[in-house]
């Protein structure tokens, strides 16, 4: 079973290193062998444009069993406080688009520029993950994705309205889902909370608590799939 691992930054998945550099034999820099199970580690940088094109070459070179996207984000549902884990089951280009003349933001699947309902995405221009359930193991949350995070009362309040459904944000999520949908893999994206989407107070953000219990949840994750299979 072929596992890759995909990170933004090195930091949000060090204690899942060095657990592998003591649970696995490590066979190159960044890829790990217990039995039949490998699992790989890819540092995409933060972004979608990076994640985009670092995922898209790997995926394209090599044949994996499961895909998992792992990292921090931000919240926007009181239901996710910062210290929460969840698997985010939808995602979506949340900025791409237009800025009218009156300040509304208008998404390219409203414009025609990507057919709505064109796969991998839905009529609302979503990406589901058709492999969600198959991973019943933590709270389930829609996530967007964004270049510019969200940092004033005023933009915030205007996603809201635009994606009332939207309940975690990240700098990579969609480009990962699109990846994986378009190569067809298994995929599952995992994200703890670092911080309240909200007015920029970054003292607020509690990113050791959020990397703790993310690379935890990754831990627990490999050890069931390994005995599972
Ligand atoms: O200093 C800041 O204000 C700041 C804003 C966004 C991200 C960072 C990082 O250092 C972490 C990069 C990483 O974190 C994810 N992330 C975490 N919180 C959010 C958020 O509220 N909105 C979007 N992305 C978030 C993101 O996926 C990056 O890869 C610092």
């Amino acid at each position: 079973m072929n596992i890759l691992i995909v990170a933004a930054t090195p930091f949000e998945i060090a204690a899942l290193r060095a657990h592998l550099q003591s649970a696995f034999v490590q066979t190159a820099e960044h890829q790990f062998q217990k039995g039949d199970v490998k699992v790989a580690l890819l540092i995409t940088g933060v972004g979608l444009p990076l994640t985009g094109y670092a995922l898209g070459r790997v995926l394209a070179l090599e044949e994996w069993n499961l895909v998992i996207n792992a990292g921090i984000a931000g919240s926007l549902s009181a239901k996710f406080s910062p210290g929460s884990v969840v698997q985010v089951v939808t995602e979506r280009f949340a900025d791409l688009g237009v800025e009218e003349a009156d300040g509304r933001f208008t998404s390219v699947h409203e414009m025609g520029l990507i057919e709505k309902g064109q796969p991998p995405f839905d009529e609302q221009g979503r990406m589901p993950n058709q492999h969600a359930q198959e991973f019943d193991f933590l709270p389930q949350a829609h996530g967007i994705s964004v270049n510019r995070v969200h940092g004033s009362a005023a933009s915030i309040e205007q996603l809201r309205q635009q994606y009332p459904d939207a309940e975690i944000e990240s700098m990579e999520g969609a480009a990962f889902f699109y990846a994986c949908l378009m190569e067809k893999v298994p995929f599952l994206e995992i994200r703890s909370v670092s911080n309240f989407v909200e007015p920029r107070n970054r003292d607020n953000w509690k990113v050791e608590e959020a990397l703790s219990v993310l690379n935890k949840t990754l831990i627990e994750l490999l050890q069931s799939l390994f005995t599972s299979y």
